[in-house]
């Protein structure tokens, strides 16, 4: 770990001696506890009153069995799990993830980086993520509702409007969100915000589908305002066809870019001309096909298998929005060469630390998830004060109030980096602007 401190460098061993064999999360704590080497040093009491050695251990893991049977009248057996990280500012909110790499770690890394891009948001929410090692891919809609339903038999012992509201994420769409969110009406016999991400008809939030997505070209544009450029004109490299990606093409060529590449796990398409967002849209949210598909329709369009070489088509603006660890230093590198300017996550933990190391170091400029991903949940969460007051805002009035959130999520990760010396550094800005307001909070709990 790159810092000096010894209380820092212990903790860490802790963490990758108490949680074996989970490299992802081991590698989120590591990139938080080295931003917060300087806090840490002016701010004894974080250690003294043991904040950062609670911050590392989730509240409660809720580990279950979901059984299901498919149409065959074959049985099935999956985990389901959640991770109710940290509830010092709110009640656990994060995403839901149904893949099949989806194991502990997964779900802990992710729930951990919930943490402090909830804090980022302003809004009153803790952290959490859960999902299962179920793939939804290639099912049909009754084997997806199926195993919704008996998913959340489970969980909704453990769920509440005021204790912990989860959401989509990988795998989990407004679909998956419908079957879950009839599930816990049946067994609670209550209509309430347990979850976001509803359908319209039923209590959801204009704007949540495409919050992510925007909100990522949102912190970009301010990050590029910072140094005098826009996304006017420039040519913008994305990953993944999913929703992340979906809204964060259709926002980036609003504001004047030009999209070229989108991905699946499968493989990745090029399209010199811009890519045709109405036809992903049908591929993908209608029709669930791979985005090799789009050369049917396109063929001066490229498409190429394997997912990685997305990042070998040169571009102005990257935006990884797939999933964790796509973008590794040797992509970061050939980026730059080829005269990157920027890049933002969009995916949760896309950049290797080498990666970002690259960056860093180049002079790019680096929108960390925790960060540049935040629009969805601060959407996530404008969804549940609506289904408090039991009203809906108008699409422009969300997206006024998503625009705000990203430039202030802007703002507090600049003016944290510079307070500390690291100035451009979102990383160490963002970092910092999130744990101070969580662990403040806890600090006024005593020990708890
Ligand atoms: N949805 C949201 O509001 C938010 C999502 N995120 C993060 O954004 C990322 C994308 O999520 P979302 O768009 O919702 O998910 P979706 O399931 O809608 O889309 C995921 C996309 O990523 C691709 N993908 C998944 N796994 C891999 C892999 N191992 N290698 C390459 N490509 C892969 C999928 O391809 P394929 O179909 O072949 O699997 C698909 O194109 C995730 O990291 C998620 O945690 C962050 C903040 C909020
Ligand atoms: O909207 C939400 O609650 C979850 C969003 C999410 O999972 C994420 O930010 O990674």
């Amino acid at each position: 770990m790159n810092v000096k401190n010894e209380y820092l460098l212990g903790l860490m061993e802790r963490v990758e001696r108490r949680n074996p064999a989970e490299p992802e999360f081991h590698q989120a704590v590591r990139e938080v506890l080295e931003s917060l080497e300087p806090v840490v040093e002016a701010h004894p009491a974080y250690v003294k009153e043991g904040v950062l050695e609670s911050l590392v251990e989730p509240e409660r893991i809720i580990k279950f069995r979901v059984p299901w049977e498919d149409d065959q009248g074959n049985y099935h057996v999956n985990r389901g799990f959640r991770v109710q990280f940290n509830s010092a500012i709110g009640p656990y909110k994060g995403g839901l993830r149904f893949h099949p790499s989806v194991y502990e770690g997964i779900i802990k890394f992710l729930g951990f980086e919930q943490i402090f891009k909830n804090s980022l948001t302003g809004l009153p929410i803790g952290g959490g993520k859960g999902g299962a090692d179920f793939d939804p891919k290639g099912k049909s809609d009754a084997e997806v509702m199926r195993f919704c339903q008996s998913f959340m038999t489970e969980l909704c012992k453990y769920i509440g409007p005021d204790t912990d509201v989860p959401a989509g994420d990988i795998g989990v769409g407004g679909r998956e969100i419908g079957y879950l969110f009839g599930q816990y009406k049946r067994m609670s016999n209550e209509f309430t915000g347990v979850l976001t991400g509803k359908g319209l008809t039923y209590g959801g939030s204009l704007v949540r589908t495409e919050a992510t997505g925007y909100g990522l070209c949102y912190f970009t544009q301010n990050m590029l305002e910072a140094k005098g450029k826009s996304f006017d004109g420039a040519t913008v490299c994305l990953s993944g066809s999913g929703n992340v990606a979906i809204y964060a093409c259709e926002k980036a060529t609003q504001l004047g870019g030009k999209v070229v590449t989108m991905s699946d796990s499968s493989g990745y398409i090029y399209d010199k001309n811009g890519i045709d967002l109405p036809l992903v849209k049908q591929l993908k949210e209608v029709e669930r096909k791979r985005i090799s598909e789009y050369v049917k329709a396109h063929p001066e369009a490229e498409y190429h298998e394997g997912c990685a070489g997305v990042w070998n088509v040169p571009c102005t603006i990257a935006l990884p929005c797939a999933t964790q660890n796509e973008l590794n230093e040797a992509a970061a590198k050939t980026l730059i060469a080829n005269g990157c300017i920027a890049v933002a996550e969009g995916a949760n933990m896309p950049c290797t630390p080498e990666a970002v190391t690259a960056f860093l170091l180049s002079g790019v400029q680096f929108g960390p998830a925790k960060a540049a991903n935040a629009g969805g949940v601060a959407t996530s969460a404008l969804e549940m004060s609506q289904n408090s007051m039991r009203y809906s805002w108008t699409f422009e009035e969300v997206d006024e109030k998503l625009k705000d959130i990203m430039k202030g999520i802007y703002t507090s990760s600049a003016e944290a980096a510079a307070e500390f010396g690291m100035e451009g550094n979102y990383v160490a800005g963002a970092n910092i602007a999130g744990f101070r307001k969580v662990a403040d909070s806890m600090l006024a709990y005593g020990l708890v």
